[in-house]
């Protein structure tokens, strides 16, 4: 069952992928508000709808547990790591959980964390722009995601700690404060 929720802010290099729920709940109107779209899709059929209404050409799947890196401890650290630096992306990104679960975290316009705790057939849609993380729930530790592209994937996260703000991040942060 998905959750949005305010973060608690108390993560550390060691409990990141704990739940850090403020107990303060978050509205699917209020994530609207910043341009993130929840949807619950039952079917790939459904998903595959949304995807060629929206003009979503291109998808991978990606699959996130201790064995999809042959237990190799460091390899697995190194990817959570690098999925929890704070990052945007320059095009509009679908996720679609398909087993395990996993918690994406969004800036609001007060720059505060609001974390979507998504599971099988939940689907998010992050704008382009958008200041996001994700990681992996501790009491499952795995996720499988379809990640759904307009175009051909750039791959790139733009981490907010280069302070690049590219022409995607600049038209976001226009549009929420319209
Ligand atoms: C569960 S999808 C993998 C993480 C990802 O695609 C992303 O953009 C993290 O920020
Ligand atoms: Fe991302």
């Amino acid at each position: 069952m998905v959750e949005f929720y305010y973060h608690d802010n108390q993560d550390t290099q060691d409990n990141f992928t704990e739940a850090h729920n403020s107990g303060k709940e978050v509205s699917v109107e209020e994530l609207e508000a910043i341009g993130v779209f929840y949807k619950y899709v039952p079917t790939i059929d459904e998903l595959n709808e949304i995807a060629t209404k929206r003009n979503y050409k291109n998808r991978d799947v990606v699959k996130l547990n201790l064995a999809a890196f042959n237990h190799n401890l460091d390899a697995y650290n190194a990817k959570m790591t690098q999925f929890y630096k704070e990052h945007y992306h320059e095009d509009e990104e679908i996720r679609y959980i398909v087993d395990g679960e996993g918690y994406f975290d969004v800036r609001n316009k007060g720059d505060t964390w609001i974390r979507a705790k998504l599971s099988p057939h939940d689907l998010l849609i992050l704008p382009a722009g958008i200041y996001h993380r994700f990681t992996l729930s501790d009491e499952l530790k795995e996720v499988e995601a379809i990640r759904l592209f307009k175009d051909e994937p750039k791959w790139e996260a733009i981490n907010r700690d280069t302070g690049r703000n590219t022409e995607a991040r600049e038209e976001y942060v226009k549009a929420i404060a319209a």
